[in-house]
This record gives structure tokens, sequence and C-alpha cells, in this order.
């Protein structure tokens, strides 16, 4: 099997947007774990919606599995480190985690629909500071993306991989 490339890290740090520029510059096809559940099975908030979060997370790791068996670059949803059997899949892969003080990410968040944010930011801090340690533990390398753009944090990823 391929070593792929993962980004984890929380809601709104980049993982989409990242990623995608990551494999464009690597020649690599890109795979978001939330468009594969929503190629399947509708939009993520309307599975929250109807089916509840831990329907959600059983085809958040369907998609895991689906997306790991490729040679691509994979962006994740924030919660993929929940499960013990997600991270135990991940432990093969590369795995870069990207991390935030906090900083600007109120407008980070402003596009998206994401069900979890109920209550704004003080969901999302909540939500991080409990899931930060399974982010450290996970990684491979850290980005902090506080104080970079995008393409700044794209050539470290390119960089730490020794693509360059
Ligand atoms: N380093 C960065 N600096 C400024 N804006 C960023 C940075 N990284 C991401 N963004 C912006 O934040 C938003 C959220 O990114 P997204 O890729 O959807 O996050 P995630 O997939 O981690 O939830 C996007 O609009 C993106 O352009
Ligand atoms: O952190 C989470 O539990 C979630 C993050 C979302 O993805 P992003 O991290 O790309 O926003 C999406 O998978 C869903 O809303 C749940
Ligand atoms: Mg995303």
């Amino acid at each position: 099997m391929a070593k792929n490339i993962v980004l984890i890290g929380p809601m709104g740090v980049g993982k989409t947007t990242i990623g995608k520029k990551v494999a464009k510059a690597l020649g690599k096809q890109f795979i978001d774990t939330d468009l594969v559940i929503q190629r399947d099975h509708g939009p993520v908030a309307d599975i929250f919606e109807r089916l509840g979060e831990s329907e959600f997370r059983n085809y958040e790791t369907a998609a895991l599995v689906e997306s790991l068996a490729q040679d691509a670059v994979i962006a994740t949803g924030g919660g993929i480190v929940l499960r013990p059997e997600n991270r135990k899949l991940l432990e093969q892969h590369w795995v870069v985690y990207l991390s935030t003080d906090g900083k600007h990410m109120a407008s980070r968040l402003k596009n998206g629909n994401r069900p979890l944010l109920k209550n704004g930011m003080s969901d999302w801090k909540a939500i991080y500071e409990e899931r930060k340690p399974l982010y450290q533990s996970l990684a491979n390398f850290e980005i902090a993306t506080n104080s970079k753009t995008v393409n700044q944090c794209v050539q470290e990823i390119k960089e730490m991989i020794g693509a360059e």
C-alpha cells in the first residue's frame, strides 16, 4: 500500500484548502473524506440532522478506508482522530497536523456548514482542546498555520516530505 499524505486538524484550519493545493503541487490525486461521504450519503449537515453523529462517524471510517487505499493527498474531517480504528489506520501514513493558536479562526470558519458548531467559537475551542492530544500523538509533522498563508503551508509540507 502506498503511503498517503493525510491532513488532520481542527475544523476550519485549512485541511481541505491546503490539501487540494499540495495534491496539485505533487501531481497527486486529492481526496477529501467529507466529499466521499457527501458523494455516497448527501450533505454532511443533513447526515448529522437525519441520522446523528455516530452514523456520520461510521460513514467517515468507510470513507477513510477507501481513501487510504489510493495514492493520494487526503484531507480529513476534524473528528477523524476520535475513533481508535481510524487512528490505527492513520499510523501507517504521513500524517500532517495543521495546528492553530485560535487567532483568525472565526474568519476561516465563515464558509461551510459545520453542524458541531451550533454555538460558534466556544464550541470550536472546547472541541479543539479535547482533540488536541490526539492530533499531536498521531502527527508525523505539525505546521502551525497561524501566521502563515495557505501557500506557505503548502510549501512547508512539500519540504517536509522531501519534494523540494
Ligand atoms: N493559512 C491560512 N491563512 C488564511 N486563511 C486560511 C489559511 N488556511 C485556510 N484558510 C482559509 O480558511 C478557510 C477554511 O478552510 P478549510 O480548508 O475549509 O478548512 P478545514 O477543511 O480544515 O475545515 C478557507 O476559506 C481557507 O481559504
Ligand atoms: O470536527 C468535526 O467533527 C467535523 C469536521 C468537519 O470537517 P472539517 O474539519 O473539514 O471542517 C466535518 O467532517 C463534520 O462537520 C465534523
Ligand atoms: Mg475540510
